[in-house]
Formats: C-alpha cells, structure tokens, sequence
C-alpha cells in the first residue's frame, strides 16, 4: 500500500502548471462515442487512473483507443459497431462511466449499464439521466443490478426539467440528444464550466448545442457526427486546490494554465479570509501571510462554491482564526474527512449537513486514510502545515484526480515523498 508521508511546516513557493480537467474529460471521452465517421483527438489529457478506466470502457464498447502519455492525447475510433453494454466491473470502480449511456442509446438505440450505486460521498442515484431519456422516447427497466434504456425508433427531441441542476444527468441528456430527431431543451441545466467544453466538443464533431454555461441548454438533433480534435480546459479543482497549497502555508505561488473565471467563488472566499490573489496572463498568482480570517460558506451547484473543494477549503478553515462553518448542500455525506482531520487534533464538529470549526486548531502530524479523493488532497494540505510527520494512506483515491501531486508539491518547496511498500520513492502510477 503506497504512503505519502509529509514533514510540516514547509512555505510553498514557485509556479505550478495544471492539468486537463478530469471532469471534462471523461465526459469528452464518452461523448467521443457518437462519432460514426473519422477520429476524435483529444488533448491535454491528464495521465489519471480514471482517464485509464473510460478508456477500457470505451475498449470493451468495441472502439478503439490509443493514449500517448508523452503527448497528453487520445485517439478514439468509435466508427465500428459498438456494442451496448457497460459492465460493472468499470461502473463500480468510477461512477463516471455512467456517461456512456447517453451516446450509446443516440448510436445504438439500446444501452445496457450497471446500476452505480452509492459511494463514499452519497447514495449519487441517476433519475434525473433516465427522466431524460424517457422524455426522449427510451424505455426504462431494471433487473439483475443493471438499467436499460431502449428506443424502437429513434429518440426524439423533448423538453426536460431537472429537478437538480445535475451535472452528469445534463452531460448525458446532451449526448442522447445531440443524435435525436428535433430539439432538446433542458432547463435547469447544471452551468459548470465542463458543460461548456462538452458542449464545445459535441459542436467541433458538428452538433448543435447553444446555452451551455447557462440554465437552459438547446439541442437541435443531428443525423451524423464526425470525429475531430479538442482541446480540454484546465482543471479548476487541481487549480483550487493548489490554490489553497499556497494559503494554508502562507506561501506565494503562481499557478499556471489556471482559468480564474472557472474559480470565481473559491478566489472571493480566498479574499474574504485575507489571501491575496492576482490574475496573470499566465495564470494566477496567489499569497498569504496567517493569521488569516475565519469565513462561513455553503457548497452549491456552479457558480456556486463547488463541493469538489469543499475538504481542501476545510483544511484550510482549521487555520484560520476564529469559527467557521462549512455546509455541505450537494451530497448528503461528504464529510468522511472530518474524522481523519480529528486524528490530527482539528477542532471540528458535524452537526447536520455542516461542519463547525473553532480554529486555529494545532495541527499535528498522524497516520490518516483518504476515504475520497478530495479528502485524499484535503489530508495531504493539512499535513503541509501539521507539527511532525503525516502519513497518508488509501492514495488509490489520490490517483483518481490528481497527476504527480506528491511530486508538484515538492517542486514548490513542500518536504514530501511518496513510498510504495518496499519503501522506495515513487512517481504516480501511470496506466498507459
Ligand atoms: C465526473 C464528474 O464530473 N463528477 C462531478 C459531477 O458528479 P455527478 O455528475 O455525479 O454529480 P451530479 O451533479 O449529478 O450530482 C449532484 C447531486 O444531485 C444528485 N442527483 C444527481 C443525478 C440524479 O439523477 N439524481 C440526483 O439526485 C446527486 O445524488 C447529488 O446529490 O458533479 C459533482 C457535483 O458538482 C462533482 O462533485 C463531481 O466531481
Ligand atoms: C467526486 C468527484 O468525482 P466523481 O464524480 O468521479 O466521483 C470529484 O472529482 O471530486
């Protein structure tokens, strides 16, 4: 089992770069599917265990994908017959793949999907998707663990209302759509910037989406699409999260490749707790001197603050002065963290859907587990600045959403290794 192991009390300072968006491109990758005719290139893509899973997905959908590492690019051959069924074994390891269904019932008419379940953050059910596809003319039925949507002739254009601004359930109604007879409207689309880039990728294969970013996206259905290449956008967590690298150690850090539009509610709650922060051509610049302000804030659907930084932005809570409260409103238990942040002497107590701090908590080095993969960032930022040493296990989770993180940290000053079992200093699995 891998450790990170972290001696604290390191100030970070350099410049970062930061990878294609995990959230944008596993999206990319499914939507890659509808594709009938030529390749889809796809590039800035991070070497992520996830990146690694979708492309088995999509290998046993019988495309053909190629990763090059060295160049960040995937080439995906989705001309052939494909087949309709996404297997358990690559649900259960990333709920993701999930986002299959909408491009293989727009090609197929069928899609045969295991149902994903909960996970460590909630029970994450997918409803809203099959609303979608429902509206759209699929049959729905469920049996033996998996979920089927079937459509005799084709799907139609429909109007459909999320109940919840769902992110995955809006990128799914977009693909199934972007191949159905007529116009989808969706209201109450989730605006998040990977929307925007999946939607950008569906009309480079030559689609016609228009309002992605707002709450009402159109979809005015196509007989064809054509592979293409596409560029992903940067990851706003990674950004975030580096971002919060350089407060919680009072450092001084640019971030390169970084949209700051992508971050608004996470740079203005940085500036309400006094964290300096300035846009760059190449970037974004960020310093901070503690003792830094204690601030309230609620996790929402984009452009609200987002949930995927929700346990980095906590690590950063537990050193600030004052009281905090954190609230969670997206999943209903996301605060697996909290426990493995006590092992570590935070002041933190849960109560209900928000977490109260009383900080500055006197952070001290421990052996913690990541339980997700944002806590798994989370425990790492609190042991930057932890009295002694901290070792973090579970990095499975690590691996899922952030390249080199261990190795990025080190570069701006952090005393950090990696270590597999036989105790020998490792870079992040690579899977290609
Ligand atoms: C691969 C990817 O892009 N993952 C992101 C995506 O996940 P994902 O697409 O799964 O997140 P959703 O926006 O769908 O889920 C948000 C909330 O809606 C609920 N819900 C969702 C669908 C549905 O049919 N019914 C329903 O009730 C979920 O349980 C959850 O409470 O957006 C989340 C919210 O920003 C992020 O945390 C994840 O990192
Ligand atoms: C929750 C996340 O991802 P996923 O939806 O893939 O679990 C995340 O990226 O923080």
């Amino acid at each position: 089992m891998d450790k990170i192991i972290i001696n604290g009390g390191r100030v970070l300072n350099g410049k970062v770069r930061v990878e294609g968006a995990k959230n944008a491109v596993l999206p990319v990758m499914a939507a890659a599917l509808l594709a009938s005719t030529g390749v889809n290139v796809i590039r800035d893509v991070p070497n992520l265990s996830d990146v690694g899973t979708i492309k088995e997905v999509l290998k046993s959908l019988n495309a053909e994908v190629d990763y090059f590492p060295r160049t960040d690019e995937v080439i995906i051959d989705s001309s052939g017959i494909l087949s309709s069924e996404a297997q358990f074994e690559y649900v259960r390891k990333m709920r993701a793949s999930i986002l299959v269904m909408g491009p293989l019932l727009a090609r197929n008419g069928f899609a045969r999907v295991a149902l994903p379940g909960g996970c460590a953050i909630g029970s994450r059910p997918i409803d809203q998707h099959l609303k979608g596809f429902e509206a759209m003319g699929a049959e729905i039925t469920f049996g033996h663990g998996h979920v089927e949507a079937k459509v005799e002739d084709g799907l139609k254009g429909a109007k459909i209302y999320l109940d919840f601004p769902s992110v995955g359930a809006t990128e799914n109604i977009m693909t199934a759509a972007a191949l159905a007879k007529g116009t989808t409207v969706i209201e109450n689309a989730a605006k998040e910037p990977e929307i925007v880039d999946l939607a950008n990728f569906i009309n480079e294969m030559g689609g016609k989406v228009v309002g992605a970013g707002t709450d009402s996206i159109r979809i005015e259905g196509v007989s064809k699409l054509y592979g293409t290449t596409h560029h992903i956008i940067p990851d706003r967590i990674e950004t975030g999260t580096f971002m919060v690298a350089a407060a919680i150690t009072g450092g001084d850090v640019t971030i390169e490749n970084a949209v700051p539009e992508h971050n608004a509610a996470l740079i203005s709650k940085l500036g309400e707790m006094g964290v300096e922060i300035t846009d760059l051509d190449e970037g974004v610049r960020i310093r901070a001197q503690h003792p830094l302000k204690a601030v309230d804030l609620k996790t929402m659907p984009h452009p609200g603050f987002p949930t995927d930084m929700q346990s980095q932005m906590m690590a950063l809570m537990l050193t600030t002065t004052g009281t905090s409260v954190m609230t969670e409103t997206v999943f209903e238990n996301r605060f697996m963290h909290v426990e493995e942040f006590r092992r570590m002497n935070a002041a933190v107590k849960i109560e209900g859907r928000s977490v109260i701090i009383s900080g500055p908590s006197e952070l001290q080095g421990a052996e913690v587990a990541a339980t997700d993969l944002r806590a798994a960032a989370a425990l790492i930022l609190a042991g930057l600045v932890a009295e002694g040493v901290t070792r973090v296990t579970e990095l499975e989770h690590l691996d899922r959403g952030y390249v080199n993180f261990h190795h990025k940290l080190a570069a701006l000053g952090a005393d950090i290794i990696r270590v597999s079992p036989e105790k020998q200093p490792k870079q992040t699995p690579q899977f290609a």
